[in-house]
């Protein structure tokens, strides 16, 4: 699993954190990356313990991880509603998010909007005043030269990612292509979110406005939350 900047026992309070509001019969939703990783390992403990719950996975990596750690798991198609998401991202700026950074947004935003409380875990490296974190953007890989010339008509600034233990770019768990894309201090969120929405080719992007209830920054000696 990718990990980030930010102290792990940050990380861990605040996942503990989010991991507490879960109740018994609940679905839940479960992200992706190393903060979402510390609420799956404290969710699967409450299961040992007794909870009843099932887990909506965001990724192949949330899958396994919460199948290791023995929660049961459903999909989308199987329940009407998700009762709770816990997500981390990889910046936080009052409730509006970058996320991404483990290409897993598209399914994460899927789950995390249409979960009844989206709870975001992180640690306070995360936090900004602005967002200028470059915005992942997955597309199809036939659309790539046309998406990063729209991304650059739109002020962005697009890099493919590559893969880090294979050659060539980083192949999501949906088959397609990420280019991570700069446009430095991001003041109109809702117009940019909409703009690389509109772009043909592009299936997410990494920019999560408006969906965020609850934040829980895990600090030295505690858990900051905020809530809406
Ligand atoms: O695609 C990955 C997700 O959006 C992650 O939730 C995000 O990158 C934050 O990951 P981490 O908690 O490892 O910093």
């Amino acid at each position: 699993m990718k990990t980030t900047g930010g102290s792990d026992d940050a990380k861990r309070r605040a996942g503990e954190s989010a991991a507490g509001l879960v109740l018994d019969g609940m679905v839940v939703g479960l992200g992706t990356g190393s903060t979402a990783a510390h609420a799956i390992r404290a969710l699967g403990r409450k299961v040992d313990a007794g909870l009843d719950v099932r887990g909506v996975p965001t990724s192949f990596a949330s899958r396994q991880l919460a199948r290791d750690a023995g929660i049961p798991l459903t999909t989308l198609d199987e329940v009407d509603a998700v009762d709770i998401a816990i997500d981390g991202a990889d910046q936080v700026a009052e409730f509006d998010l970058v996320k991404g950074g483990g290409a897993a947004h598209a399914r994460e935003k899927v789950v995390d909007a249409f979960a009844d409380r989206f709870v975001v875990v992180a640690d306070p490296s995360k936090v900004a005043e602005t967002l200028s974190h470059p915005v992942p953007v997955e597309l199809l890989p036939d659309a790539r030269s046309t998406v990063a010339a729209a991304v650059g008509d739109a002020g962005g600034a697009p890099t493919l990612r590559e893969a880090e233990c294979k050659d060539g770019p980083v192949v999501t768990d949906n088959g397609n292509f990420v280019l991570d894309c700069e446009f430095g201090d991001i003041t109109d969120t809702t117009a940019l979110s909409r703009t690389l929405s509109s772009i043909p080719g592009v299936v997410e992007h990494g920019l999560f406005v408006g969906l965020a209830d609850e934040i829980h920054v895990g600090t030295d000696d505690g858990v900051d939350v905020r809530t809406r």
